[in-house]
């Protein structure tokens, strides 16, 4: 392994997306088993201890794609030369807090965390936001960071895109690898909208094999968008491996393309298409080439989707004027 190893920083390292997601880019899955790995581990002060027993077990993992493990915990010093961020960490709702109240939480968060970016990482940074509310809080950190290419902030809506993955094969049977162009569209909450109507299922049109509206409307769509909380109620815990797991295939195909006649979701920088406004941090239907997204053109928008991709686009309107007016962007 000659290559210079990449720096990786993850945020939020000490908690369980952490635990998950550390261990599988030590092993080489997020950019490649012949790519060497320097972690850098970024967290709050009372949690840099757990931190540091993260650290103790990767290093006992014993990984020939780990150089090093370093924990910080501010973010001019976790940011640092870093070539891929992973912002995991993030200040999570609690009862009876308004939402202005966790725009602020948050936007105390990615704002300094942007701007060390800006400051500090590497020329070809990329970051991927997987800390909630992600689409916002990616918009916040990119706003931060003046001088970081805005397509280098996304946000993550991958894991939406592999449930309704997971969801196509068990009402089909077919397994995941021959079901194609899956899309989810807008927000990272409830009201985004995951559309079969380009996908495909072994090589036919998804929408036409299904061919059942009500399933699409009453069940696909609603599993999808609040699986989220279902993993909450069930496990007593929100999703934790299958949202590593995502981040894991978001870096992946970003840096190492996404496969000819496939697409991929992520929530990247609007450029105007499909009536999405210029700017905002929404997911689309992504291909991924020489380390660029690019948005997928040409998709005919039934009425079906263009309501729902809509709304869930206006949710994200409203959040980015909630944080404008809140001076966070
Ligand atoms: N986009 C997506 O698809 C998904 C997003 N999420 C979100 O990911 C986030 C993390 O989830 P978990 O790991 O389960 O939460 P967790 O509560 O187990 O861990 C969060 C960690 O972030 C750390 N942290 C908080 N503020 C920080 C800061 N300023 N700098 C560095 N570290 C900081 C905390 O100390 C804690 O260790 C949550 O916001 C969750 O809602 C979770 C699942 C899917
Ligand atoms: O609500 C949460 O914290 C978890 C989440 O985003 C998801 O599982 O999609």
């Amino acid at each position: 392994m000659t290559r210079t190893p990449v720096n990786v920083t993850v945020t939020g390292a000490a908690g369980q997306i952490g635990y998950a997601l550390l261990f599988r880019i030590a092993s080489g899955q997020l950019l490649g088993k012949d790519v060497p790995v320097k972690l850098r581990l970024l967290e709050i002060p009372q949690a840099v201890k757990a931190a540091e027993g993260t650290a103790m077990e990767l290093i006992d993992s014993a990984f020939p794609n780990l150089v090093a493990v370093d924990i910080f915990d501010n973010p001019a010093d976790g940011f640092a030369g870093a070539n891929v961020a992973l912002l995991v960490g993030a200040r999570p709702r609690t009862a009876g807090m308004e939402r202005g109240d966790l725009l602020s939480a948050n936007g105390g968060i990615f704002g300094p965390q942007g701007k060390a970016i800006n400051d500090g990482a590497a020329d070809d940074i990329r970051v991927l936001v997987v800390g909630n509310p992600a689409n916002t809080n990616a918009l916040i950190a990119a706003s931060a960071a003046p001088d970081v290419p805005a397509e280098r902030f996304t946000a993550m809506t991958r894991l939406d895109h592999n449930r309704a993955l997971g969801q196509l094969s068990l009402k089909t049977g077919t397994p995941v690898s021959e079901i194609t162009k899956v899309t989810i569209w807008g927000n990272h909450s409830a009201t985004q909208y995951p559309d079969i109507f380009h996908a495909e299922i072994a090589g036919k049109n998804a929408a036409e094999v299904i061919n059942d509206e009500a399933w699409l409307a009453n069940d696909f769509i609603p599993t999808v968008a609040k699986r989220g909380a279902a993993i909450i109620e069930a496990r007593g815990a929100s999703s934790a491996a299958s949202a590593a797991s995502a981040a894991i295939d978001h870096v992946h195909s970003w840096v190492n393309g996404t496969p000819e006649g496939d697409w991929v979701s992520a929530a990247i920088p609007s450029d105007g298409s499909y009536g999405v406004p210029e700017g905002i941090i929404s997911s689309f239907p992504v291909t991924s080439k020489d380390g660029k997204w690019e948005i997928v053109q040409g998709l005919e928008i039934n009425d079906f989707s263009r309501t729902r991709i809509d709304a869930s686009v206006a949710e994200l309107i409203e959040e980015r004027d909630a944080v404008k007016a809140l001076g966070l962007i």
